[in-house]
């Protein structure tokens, strides 16, 4: 690999990442391979070493952290309150005790979240499974509650069903933690990393640069999109203001609980350190 259009960079297609991706299509981008989708498929390529750099579900981080180096001060986490981890249901959270519940398929780290939730906070253990549908009454038909992430999760939260309980994952998490909520990282595979530095530089630079410009111009981005999504200007910026993009210490130690908690549930084998890429 020689040259900076060989480097496969992943993009999440919410609008959570409308920040960078106003920045790299704005210049930051040029000249980069750039793979969009929703995490869910990004977790799964960069694991498969499809993809040299992107962001992944923080779990997946858990998972497989022989296979990566954390991207320094980039992140998708939000302190409580987000919008966009919404759990919808026909009773309250505390009586979903052998309740089917229906998981989102786009994610990983939210379904963590919500096991560690209803078990530590509620001490409820419903069934799970994990599902496909992407509205509230595809979802609801089947299930009892349904997690939702990302676009559609702010539309669930938008529109809501009389007479259902919604509860924002992320004040739920904030609630029982004290602490806010890292939901995604940047990763760049360990060989990439040690074997093209200078690659990994440009392209951390373009990243952080992109959410940058992005971030600075907010009403900007978000006008480019309101043709395409069922959201106002003013209810993406209102959402987006929520978000915080980066890997501060307070958002590295959450970090660290939630992986305490996952593994205290089993839901990780163990918990792994943050081994940061060398970027500067
Ligand atoms: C806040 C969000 O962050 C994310 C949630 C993820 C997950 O649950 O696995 C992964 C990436 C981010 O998109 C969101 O999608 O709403």
């Amino acid at each position: 690999m020689t040259s900076i259009g060989e480097v496969r960079l992943g993009h999440i297609e919410f609008i959570n990442c409308l920040p960078l991706a106003y920045g790299l299509s704005h210049g930051f981008g040029e000249g980069l391979d750039i793979v969009t989708g929703p995490p869910a498929m990004l977790n799964k390529m960069v694991i498969e070493g499809q993809l040299d750099i992107s962001p992944v579900s923080s779990i997946v981080f858990a998972k497989h952290s022989e296979k990566f180096l954390v991207l320094p001060d980039v992140s998708i986490s939000a302190n409580g309150y987000l919008q966009s981890i919404l759990l919808v249901s026909k009773r309250p959270i505390a009586k979903l005790d052998d309740a089917r519940v229906a998981l989102t398929s786009k994610s990983a780290t939210s379904h963590v979240l919500l096991k560690i939730i209803m078990n530590k906070a509620y001490q409820v253990t419903p069934e799970y499974y994990t599902s496909t549908a992407t509205t509230q009454s595809e979802a609801l038909a089947q299930s009892d509650a349904a997690l939702f992430i990302g676009d559609d999760a702010l539309y669930a939260y938008h529109n809501r069903f009389l007479g259902y309980y919604y509860y924002d994952i992320g004040r739920e998490w904030q609630k029982l933690t004290g602490q806010g909520m890292v939901y995604a990282v940047w990763v760049a595979n360990r060989e990439f990393a040690l074997k093209y530095p200078d690659l990994l530089h440009m392209v951390y630079k373009k990243i952080t640069g992109g959410f940058k410009y992005g971030l600075g111009r907010l009403e900007a981005a978000a006008d480019t999109v309101t043709a395409k999504v069922p959201f106002t200007s003013e209810q993406i910026t209102d959402y987006l203001k929520l978000l915080k993009y980066e890997l501060e210490p307070d958002f590295q130690a959450a970090l660290l609980t939630y992986y305490k908690l996952a593994s205290e549930l089993k839901l990780i084998a163990d918990i792994p350190d943050l081994a940061f890429a060398e970027v500067r």
